[in-house]
């Protein structure tokens, strides 16, 4: 499989090194070093595109690979305001587009032992739920894509919590979440529930970027040659 990668920082070299490993080809490499190679016709020699850039660019650069006719894989976080926007443009164009706030097996698996935990928690109030998201300090985005999507996760369960907020919050309505930025962090998410009897907490922990790097080129490879808006969860079955 022909694949463009578009960012080439940290998840772009991971991306391109499993890539490799699994016999795809590389057509394309941006980086801000080279963005005037990011154009449609550059993107129109691959099979496959790939966006890991960040959250002011990502919806163009999506919006870009929609035009040229490629099926995107999005992983960039902190864009999703815009994200019905694409949704709509992919459709239209009769596109293919698949977006993951976190393409880790590990992190998937997690996301639905977090809606199993909050839907058996929900009757017993007596529980007060907060999330916990650490990650490497050159992340531009906060709180994680990982973290909204697991608030989320709770947030159709617990129905005491109306809302999640970045911040400390005594508002038992709002959803804690508390992002802390130490290196080299590449991303730790953890959720607790806490009464005056016990605490419940379920956590998982990043080793390395080969997991998100591994999931995104699995993605690229269900995706090749498909229409539609799809997530990790359709690529796992989960
Ligand atoms: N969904 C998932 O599983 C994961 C998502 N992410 C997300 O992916 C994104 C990228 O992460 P990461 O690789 O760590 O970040 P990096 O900052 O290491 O890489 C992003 C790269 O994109 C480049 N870039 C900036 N603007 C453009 C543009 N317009 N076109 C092409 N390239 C551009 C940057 O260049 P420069 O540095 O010169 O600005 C940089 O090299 C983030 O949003 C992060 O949150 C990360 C890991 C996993
Ligand atoms: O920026 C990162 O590094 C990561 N971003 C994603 C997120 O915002 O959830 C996924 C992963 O945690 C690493």
């Amino acid at each position: 499989m022909k694949i463009a990668l578009i960012g080439y920082g940290k998840m772009g070299h991971a991306i391109e090194e499993i890539a490799l490993q699994r016999g795809h080809e590389i057509v394309l490499k941006v980086g801000i070093e080279n963005i005037e190679d990011n154009t449609i016709e550059n993107i129109r020699k691959a099979d496959v595109a790939i966006e890991f850039t960040g959250p002011e660019v990502a919806f163009d650069n999506v919006i870009k690979c929609l035009q040229a006719g490629v099926p995107v894989v999005s992983g960039s976080t902190g864009w999703l305001q815009r994200f019905d926007e694409a949704k709509a443009f992919c459709n239209k164009q009769n596109g293919a587009l698949l977006y993951a706030s976190n393409f880790s097996v590990g992190v998937n698996i997690f996301f639905a032992i977090n809606k199993k935990l909050a839907e058996l928690i929900a009757p017993h109030r007596e529980y007060n739920v907060s999330l916990t998201e650490i990650h490497h300090t050159q992340k531009k985005d906060a709180p994680s894509g990982t973290a909204i999507t697991l608030a989320e996760g709770i947030l159709k369960s617990i129905r005491q919590k109306k809302q999640w907020v970045n911040e400390a919050s005594n508002n038992p309505e709002d959803l804690q979440i508390i992002s802390e930025r130490i290196d080299p962090a590449p991303g730790t998410h953890s959720i607790t529930y806490t009464s005056d009897i016990d605490d419940i907490e379920i956590k998982h922990t990043a080793h390395n970027r080969k997991g998100f790097a591994t999931g995104a080129v699995l993605a690229a490879e269900f995706l090749q040659n498909k229409k539609g808006i799809y997530s990790m969860s359709d690529v796992l079955g989960l």
